[in-house]
């Protein structure tokens, strides 16, 4: 396993790209979901055979622009999809932005977080297969926000009545990515992890190390 980044080594690995014309914001974020999609079927075979339905809980960030480039691909697996967003497409950045337009404006169903209080998730119809958990990456801060951590704590309930899988995009949101410490308390543990390019600190370290599942470093050409 190569050496564990810092968000800012990271950060300045993908600048450093980007302003060098190598790449663009937009096209490393389109590797970042399209790797994660084929992470998931890499690990899931079976959920090839079947269209199935998934979850993609979405931030206001990039990390959330990961989850809307998801949605479109799963989508073009026939997947059933729906997005909860805790964020606000206008406000997201522009590369989150674009995708997250391009999903709204193909018929995606973006939803607020806030149904998960009045659904029961313990008996979803039809059951979500996959959650795709595109909260918070590297640009986490803080702890988390109250409905995004009751949003985590539907999936739980739901988690116990169904086979459903949990898949962090480029780490579990609450979790530090600089040190592993986890800032929000929440019974969660994601099956899969998918980052980019390299680990971070805080997938090796502290807590982290335990909050990963299965840890998948994907290649995004950087
Ligand atoms: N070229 C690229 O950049 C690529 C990026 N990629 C992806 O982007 C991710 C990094 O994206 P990012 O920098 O936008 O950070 P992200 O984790 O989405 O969150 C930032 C937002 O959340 C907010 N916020 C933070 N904490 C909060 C809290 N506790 N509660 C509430 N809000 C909170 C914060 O607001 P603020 O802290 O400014 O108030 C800001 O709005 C990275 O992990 C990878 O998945 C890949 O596609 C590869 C190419
Ligand atoms: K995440």
């Amino acid at each position: 396993m190569t050496d564990a980044l810092t968000s800012a080594q990271m950060r300045n690995i993908e600048q450093t790209a980007i302003d060098g014309g190598k790449v663009t914001g937009l096209e490393l974020m389109d590797r970042a979901g399209k790797a994660v999609v084929k992470a998931i079927f890499e690990t899931w075979p079976d959920l090839l055979n079947a269209p199935r339905r998934a979850g993609i809980l979405a931030g206001p960030g990039n990390n959330g622009g990961d989850g809307f480039v998801i949605a479109n691909r799963l989508r073009d697996y026939g997947w059933d999809v729906e997005v909860f967003h805790y964020g606000d497409i206008d406000k997201m950045p522009p590369d989150a932005k674009v995708n997250a337009l391009a999903f709204a404006n193909a018929g995606g169903v973006v939803s607020p977080i806030i149904p998960f209080e009045g659904r029961d998730m313990r008996f979803a119809d039809p059951p979500t297969d996959v959650w795709i958990d595109a909260f918070f990456g590297i640009g986490l801060t803080r702890p988390l926000p109250e409905e995004v951590r009751a949003a985590f704590l539907s999936i739980s309930y739901e988690r116990n009545w169904q086979s459903n899988k949990l898949v962090a995009v480029d780490i579990l949101s609450g979790i530090d990515a600089d040190t592993g410490e986890r800032l929000t308390e929440f019974p969660l543990k994601p099956d899969m992890t998918v980052t980019f390019h390299a680990p971070k600190i805080g997938h090796l370290e502290g807590e982290g190390a335990d909050w990963c599942g299965q840890l998948i470093v994907k290649n995004i050409g950087l």
